[in-house]
């Protein structure tokens, strides 16, 4: 099944959706400049009584760009979370470095915007754990992620990834199952694509979003039996 994960959760009716759609996995960005941004106390307040992914719920994805151990750590303290995102210039090494230090895996994003980007895969594999690959931000752009901008997926075929990974980047519940379709990623990420305005998620595009995810599964897998 298509792993889906629902970025920049910042209010309960979209969390409410994310979880009502089952997804996978639930992001919340701990980056201040972003429209999407909330502090610790808000994720506690937020997603601190949704079920654990033992307990069946989704994991939580905390969102960090370039930030110090002690910023993760205050993230860390008011909530806990299953996975560390790191989406800014980490380098493998400190990858590596706050891996060991909290002691949870990492997905490291990457920004692609040509064949020559996804070299940098085998180079962060041993450090990390899973990756998100992005659209490589324009240059100047004020955010590293959540653009609504979308890569040249073709980019993607016949290139094994050597971790389990997310596709992001301009997703939306029309594009989706194409996206799968043509990349067999095996998981989706997105933000922008399901909001109402920039920032403000809509339950009903959330809901679209993992229906058109889980349809492009059962798609490959009615291919895949014929
Ligand atoms: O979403 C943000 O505001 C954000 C800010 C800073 C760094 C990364 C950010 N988002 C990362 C994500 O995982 C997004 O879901 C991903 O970039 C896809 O975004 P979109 O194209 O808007 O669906």
């Amino acid at each position: 099944m298509t792993a889906v994960k629902i970025c920049g959760l910042n209010d309960r009716p979209g969390l409410d959706a994310a979880l009502a759609g089952r997804a996978e996995m639930i992001g919340l960005v701990f980056f201040q400049p972003s429209p999407r941004a909330v502090t610790p106390a808000e994720a506690a307040a937020l997603a601190g009584a949704v079920p654990r992914a033992a307990e069946g719920g989704p994991l939580r994805v905390g969102l960090f760009v370039d930030a110090s151990e002690e910023a993760i750590a205050a993230a860390l303290a008011a909530l806990p979370l299953d996975i560390l995102q790191l989406h800014g210039e980490e380098t493998p090494d400190r990858c590596a470095e706050l891996r060991a230090r909290f002691g949870l895996p990492v997905m490291k994003a990457l920004g692609i915007a040509t064949a020559d980007d996804l070299r940098l895969l085998d180079a962060y594999a041993p450090a990390v754990d899973r990756f998100l690959l992005d659209a490589k931000p324009a240059p100047g752009a004020a955010l590293p992620g959540g653009n609504a901008a979308s890569f040249d997926w073709s980019l993607l075929v016949g290139r094994a990834v050597p971790r389990p990974w997310l596709l992001a980047g301009g997703l939306t519940p029309a594009n989706v199952a194409d996206a799968v379709r043509a990349t067999g990623a095996p998981g989706v990420d997105v933000s922008s694509g399901v909001e109402a305005s920039r920032g403000v998620k809509d339950p009903a595009r959330i809901a679209a979003f993992i229906a058109a995810a889980r349809r492009a599964t059962t798609e490959a897998a009615g291919a895949a039996r014929a």
